[in-house]
């Protein structure tokens, strides 16, 4: 796995988002704003954006598959190309920004960083950032599957175009939002007006966060287990629907804190479990890997941050379907609980089979 030094590679932001969510008027905001910075924008038209002395470079479409043809993993050659350019560059700028305009899954892009050596050595993915229309997004999430994808992706969500809806609509959407993906930093927007700070920068899919969040929702339910504080957020077995009437398990509405409401989403889930303690790297690593070769079409994002068992330094990892990236980071600190914590995101995950395995590598 890779060298420990990701504070030295150039962090990359993933931006996307549905046609016409408002990524352009983010990217525009980022770049106008007097930040100091300079950012290579990577997008797949050249020209799109005409901003004077940044540096748009224009990508024509250009898709490898990886792992023997499987239609999960696929690396975009063209991007590999314009990153190892801008290497050659380094010190001109600071971020790279890739807009995935016309692309419906941000997977390939994702996994670029991960699989190409001389990318890998010199970018890291700072985040997925997805812009979402507080007006259309529910919609979008019924009729295409490539708004779920985003949405499930994102570290950052930027729920815009506030200014379209009522307290109520919005309070729907978010909902919807948190079905697929309680985890993501959720900013609502009005013309994308966001801190620089909130969407670049983030640093390593923001995984510190997305693992101490704990979400009150996802302890809603009978599934809370406090042996190992698991907070399984899918946990509904669809063979034993035991939610009759219920719109096809869309109108699940506990109301929770902040008015939002609980839904569940039948395809997009997630699940997060945590060992008070260590684990055995021999047998998590094993199992990690081959979890997601057999179910990595399904994950889409996973992520975790675990000790291991006589290591005092923290692992971290993220991948994106069957390809995982990690290694090992900062040192646990003197008084910090030596825990160990996983989060997948994907459509129908087989939680118990993850909750298994996963707790059976304690060490
Ligand atoms: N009312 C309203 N309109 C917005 C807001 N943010 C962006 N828009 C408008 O929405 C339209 C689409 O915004 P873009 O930034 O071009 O969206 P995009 O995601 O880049 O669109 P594509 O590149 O076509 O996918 C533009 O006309 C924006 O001015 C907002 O918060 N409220």
């Amino acid at each position: 796995m890779a060298d420990p030094t990701p504070a030295e590679k150039i962090p990359v932001t993933v931006l996307t988002g549905y046609l016409g969510a408002g990524k352009t008027t983010l990217l525009n905001r980022i770049l106008s704003e007097d930040h100091g910075q300079k950012f290579a924008v990577i997008v797949n038209e050249f020209g799109e954006i005409g901003i004077d002395n940044d540096l748009v470079v224009g990508a024509d479409e250009e898709v490898f598959e990886m792992n023997n043809g499987c239609i999960c993993c696929t690396v975009r050659g063209d991007l590999i190309r314009i990153i190892e350019g801008l290497m050659k560059r380094r010190g001109k700028f600071d971020a790279i920004i890739v807009e995935t305009t016309g692309l419906a899954d941000p997977a390939p892009v994702a996994q670029t960083f991960f699989v190409d050596a001389d990318v890998e050595n010199a970018a890291r993915l700072d985040a997925v950032v997805t812009v979402a229309d507080a007006k259309w997004l529910s919609q979008r999430l019924k009729d295409a599957p490539e708004a779920k994808n985003q949405i499930a992706f994102a570290d950052v969500i930027l729920l815009n175009k506030t200014d379209l809806v009522s307290a109520e609509e919005l309070a729907e959407v978010e909902g919807r939002i948190r079905a697929i993906n309680p985890y993501a930093k959720l900013h609502k927007t009005v013309q994308c007006a966001v801190s620089l700070d909130a969407v670049i920068g983030r640093n390593a899919f923001d995984l510190e966060r997305i693992l101490e969040i704990e979400p009150d929702f996802l302890n809603a339910e009978d599934d809370h287990d406090h042996g190992h504080d698991h907070h399984d957020h899918h946990d509904h077995d669809h063979k034993h629907d035991h939610h009759h009437g219920h719109d096809h398990g869309h109108a699940h509405d506990h109301e929770h804190a902040g008015g939002l409401k609980h839904y569940h989403d039948e395809e997009m889930q997630s699940v997060a479990l945590t060992i008070s303690g260590d684990v055995d790297p021999e047998k998590f690593l094993p199992w990690l890997n081959d979890y997601v070769q057999k179910e990595g079409i399904s994950i889409l994002r996973s992520k975790g941050i675990l000790a291991f068992k006589d290591e005092p330094k923290r692992f971290v990892f993220q991948g994106v379907h069957m390809i995982l990236d990690g290694n090992l980071q900062r040192e646990w600190k003197p008084g910090e609980q030596r825990v160990s914590r996983i989060v997948f995101i994907g459509r129908h995950l087989k939680g118990d089979e993850i909750k298994q395995g996963f707790l059976a590598c304690a060490a």
